[in-house]
């Protein structure tokens, strides 16, 4: 196949993601075996299932964070389990950043303007240039506007309350043009109020791209994920949009040790 570099596509494959016969092994104990997954282009797809389930397993296999016991996982048509996981991130496939890797004491606007740079890959003369540097600055400017940050373009990242800074971390993501996001319990800690701001910002980024979420809010997945892959014991225990897998029987017993509906 290709090399087609991301944005050359005319017609995107209805598949962006799949994992076929994906297994992990931890000294003789499987936490991942033999998940098959797709994940469709342009779709919310969310990952849960209770604890020890293998969630993170399986994000970390799909980010290249571990390496996969056996098993392929095919991106854009690709096969990149042996990929290295720069030169996945360049066409388009990211994971969004953990909040340490913000710079605390850049402004929210610096933080986006780091990210839109690295995007380039320039010289740093390239930089010098003002009028880019005003480009960069209109850019950022729109990415924390559509995180409604924009206001906030010139507090530290530091100083931001908890939610604002994940929204800072989805635009720095956004920064990097994904195709396909990998979003890591985007959700976690949050109270009530920012589970809702961060929920809309989500659906609000989703335009244009794909995104593959671990999350534990049940409530965020009902109203975000098109399609919700249930791992249970390292298997996929059920697959579907959120009517169906939260009445399948062997979810509820699964999450709640009981077969009467929720
Ligand atoms: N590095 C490791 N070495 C040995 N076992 C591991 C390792 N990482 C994970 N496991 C085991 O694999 C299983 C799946 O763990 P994983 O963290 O992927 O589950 P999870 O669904 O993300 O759980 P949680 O919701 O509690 O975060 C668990 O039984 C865990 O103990």
């Amino acid at each position: 196949m290709n090399d087609q570099a991301a944005g050359e596509q005319t017609t995107p494959s209805p598949i962006i993601l799949e994992t076929r016969n994906l297994q992990k092994d931890f000294k003789g104990f499987t936490a991942i075996n033999n998940v098959n997954v797709k994940v469709e282009t342009g779709s919310i797809h969310a990952l849960i299932g209770p604890n020890g389930a293998g969630k993170t397993t399986f994000f970390n296999l799909l980010t290249q964070f571990l390496k996969p016991s056996s098993g392929q996982i095919i991106y854009d048509g690709q096969d990149i389990t042996h990929s290295r996981p720069a030169g996945i991130a360049q066409r388009g496939m990211i994971r969004s950043f953990q909040i340490s890797a913000v710079f605390p004491h850049l402004s929210a606007r610096e933080n986006v303007r780091i990210a839109l740079q690295r995007t380039l890959g320039v010289s740093y003369q390239f930089w010098r240039s003002m009028r880019v540097l005003d480009q960069l600055n209109e850019e950022a400017q729109a990415t924390l506007e559509l995180v409604e940050l924009g206001s906030f373009a010139d507090t530290k990242a530091v100083e931001l309350p908890y939610g604002q800074k994940r929204a800072l971390e989805i635009a720095t993501t956004i920064a990097l043009k994904p195709r396909l996001m990998l979003l890591d319990e985007p959700t976690q800690g949050m109270s009530s109020e920012d589970v809702g701001t961060v929920t809309d910002l989500i659906r609000r980024v989703v335009e244009g791209r794909t995104i593959v979420m671990v999350e534990h809010n049940l409530n965020v997945v009902s109203t975000l994920a098109d399609t919700i892959t249930v791992l249970n014991r390292g298997e996929v225990l059920a697959e579907g949009d959120y009517d169906t897998v939260s009445t399948n029987p062997a979810v509820m017993e699964a999450y709640m040790g009981t077969t009467d509906a929720a």
